[in-house]
């Protein structure tokens, strides 16, 4: 049974993938609840089935077998037409490639207007306040193509967020981002969640992961052991080789931990510790 106050619930969701070279199980029996104007993200190595899980989320694909319950409906068998509603009407998705989802030939701020008036709803964000939150008003004029990764990032989340949808699902909204539009797309999506709007988001991102209240693991297509943002992450182990002039090769894992590829080292009771250095304060 789903939860029913949770504005989604996935029970037992398979997802077989059959390609040429043979099945792949993306999914393995997922059960998972997302509760009104929660943020959650889903982490987990590549190819561990984020995006398969988002897409069934955001009624984009089709569980193989299992059950997905929408806004307190079963839609795991209704007709496309029904989700295509739901779709339009209720949930926000932002692609991790993010010009797939705006309008070419119209401005940011257009695109804004545009994505309101389809989705028919009232209650969001105002296009002009939500272009200022995610730091894009000088960018307002602009068409996509004349915009930077990171800027589509956010203008993509800025359309999202216009037109009130009950479901957010962004797939890695801050994987192009520096520090501070990080931070502005983290601090958009807790304001719309504060709303009641849930957000469900892939990231691989540490500064979301940290950041976030509710973080799940997704590993071959299963969900291991929930923890909330605060609660630290288990320790993780991996070899790394030291070469003769004492310099060693980070993992990419631990790599992305240091974003300006500078390391501050301790010698603690016989251990070395690498720590990001903490930001000037001036
Ligand atoms: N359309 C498809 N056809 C066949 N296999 C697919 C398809 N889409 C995804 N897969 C496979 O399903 C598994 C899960 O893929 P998925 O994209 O969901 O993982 P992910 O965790 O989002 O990865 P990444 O972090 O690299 O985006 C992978 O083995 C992938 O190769």
């Amino acid at each position: 049974m789903t939860n029913e106050t949770s504005t989604a619930g996935l029970r037992n969701v398979v997802r077989i993938y059959r390609a040429v070279s043979g099945e792949v199980h993306a999914l393995r029996g997922v059960d998972v609840d997302f509760p009104p104007g929660g943020i959650t993200a889903i982490a987990g190595p590549s190819g561990g089935g984020k995006s398969t899980l988002l897409s069934i989320l955001a009624l984009r694909d089709r569980a193989s077998a299992g059950t997905v319950t929408l806004f307190g409906t079963d839609v795991t068998e209704a007709r496309d037409s029904t989700l295509k509603r739901l779709r339009r009407s209720s949930i926000a998705w932002v692609p991790q490639r993010p010009t797939h989802g705006l309008f070419p030939h119209l401005t940011a701020i257009e695109n804004l207007y545009q994505t309101a008036q389809i989705r028919g709803r009232t209650g969001g964000l105002e296009p002009v306040a939500a272009l200022d939150l995610l730091g894009l008003t000088h960018r307002a004029d602009a068409p996509p193509s004349r915009l930077s990764g990171g800027e589509q990032q956010r203008l993509a989340v800025a359309a999202a967020l216009t037109h009130a949808p009950d479901l957010v699902v962004a797939d890695e909204p801050t994987a192009e981002l520096d520090d501070g539009n990080a931070e502005r797309v983290l601090q958009a999506l807790t304001k719309v969640a504060a709303q009641g709007t849930t957000c469900v988001l892939s990231s691989h991102d540490p500064r979301a992961l940290r950041r976030l209240p509710r973080v799940l693991h997704l590993r071959h297509g299963v969900l291991s052991a929930e923890r909330s943002g605060s609660e630290p992450a288990e320790p993780r182990q991996a070899d790394a080789v030291i070469d003769s002039a004492g310099r060693i090769q980070l993992s990419p894992e631990a790599l992305k931990l240091f974003p300006a590829r500078r390391a501050r080292m301790q010698i603690v009771d016989g251990q070395v510790v690498l720590k990001a250095p903490e930001e000037n304060p001036c």
